[in-house]
């Protein structure tokens, strides 16, 4: 586990000045958040960590300069569009063995099939190109690019941005899963608070270039002090109560017939929901075909993107 450390960051773009004098720590092993409206200067961040966008100010893992290309590859950074970032003549092989240094050949392929294994990706999928995948398969295959340079740090920018509701639960359950198995430090950039939330032990946010507001998520979330905070957290009423839920921690039980034409009511127990209301009966409306497994897949996802309760009933 490594520790980052940014000291009075400062990037310009010609005239345009896109961060002014930024400065963090993100402890070994935890999750920084930052947040911002778009241009706050979040992305010009991470491209300054990873040495994309020439930068002045310190930038520090365990101490070591980032300015050293041995330490700089310490620190990966995961784009929010994998359609552009992965290059679409390459197999999905190619395109994860481009992060792999001084492993060729055989040793390069089965290092690849770990790594697509370790992001819960069929190895099956190395010899399709990146246009053949969804696009939460995509977003793996970045994410294993990245891990493949066996990074300390993983800078993911808006990674879930362009997926639909159930992908995105799938890869921050993965990115979480990932942080806990190989005690990777993170820095996760969200638009979005719920989602940081659920993410990050710390959250910076980024407002006009500048952090205006820094500390644990939950004080940041609980007792914000920067208007611009405030008026994030008011685009999110509910924040506080709702989690995202991954389907271990929904039990879901069929009220009626699973295999009736017109839908089925699921009973859903979600032990991490509000607190006041752990118990709430949706409706989703699944094939007459369908197998439980995919119902209860169905209302979990319903259960999560909506969170849309149908009433009590009984
Ligand atoms: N290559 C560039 N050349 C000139 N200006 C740029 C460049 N990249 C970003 N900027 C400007 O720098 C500022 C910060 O942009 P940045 O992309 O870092 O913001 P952001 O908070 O990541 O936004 P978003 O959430 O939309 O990605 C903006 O004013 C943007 O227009």
């Amino acid at each position: 586990m490594a520790a980052l450390s940014v000291g009075d960051l400062m990037v310009r773009y010609g005239s345009v000045t896109a961060v002014r004098g930024v400065s963090f720590d993100v402890a070994a092993g935890s999750v920084l958040g930052l947040v911002g409206e778009s241009g706050s200067g979040k992305s010009t961040v991470a491209r300054a960590l990873v040495g994309l966008t020439p930068a002045t100010g310190s930038m520090r893992i365990d101490g070591a300069d980032l300015s050293s290309r041995q330490a700089r590859r310490r620190v990966q950074l995961v784009f929010q569009d994998s359609r552009s970032s992965l290059d679409p003549r390459y197999t999905v092989e190619q395109c994860v063995a481009e992060g792999l240094t001084g492993v060729r050949g055989r040793a390069a392929s089965a290092r690849v099939a770990e790594l697509l294994d370790l992001v819960s990706l069929d190895p099956a999928v190395a010899g399709s190109r990146p246009g053949d995948l969804s696009g939460g398969q995509r977003q793996r295959v970045a994410i294993a690019r990245a891990l493949a340079a066996r990074p300390d740090v993983v800078i993911a920018d808006e990674v879930t941005a362009s997926l639909d509701v159930s992908v995105q639960a799938v890869v921050l359950n993965l990115l979480r899963r990932l942080r806990a198995e190989l005690g990777l430090t993170m820095i996760f950039i969200s638009h979005n608070l719920a989602v940081v939330e659920y993410m990050c032990d710390d959250l910076a946010v980024m407002f006009d270039g500048r952090i205006v507001e820094y500390g644990a998520v939950g004080e940041v979330i609980g007792r914000p002090e920067h208007p611009y905070t405030r008026s994030l957290l008011a685009a999110v009423p509910e924040i506080g109560q709702r989690r995202l839920l991954s389907e271990s921690d929904v039990e879901a039980s069929a009220v009626t017939d699973p295999a009736s034409a017109g839908g089925c009511a699921y009973r859903l127990r979600c032990p991490i929901g509000p607190a006041a209301n752990p118990e709430r009966e949706i409706c989703v409306t699944t094939e007459p075909a369908a197998t439980a497994a995919h119902a209860h897949h169905a209302a979990c996802h319903f259960a999560r993107e909506l969170d849309h309760p149908v009433g009590p009933r009984g």
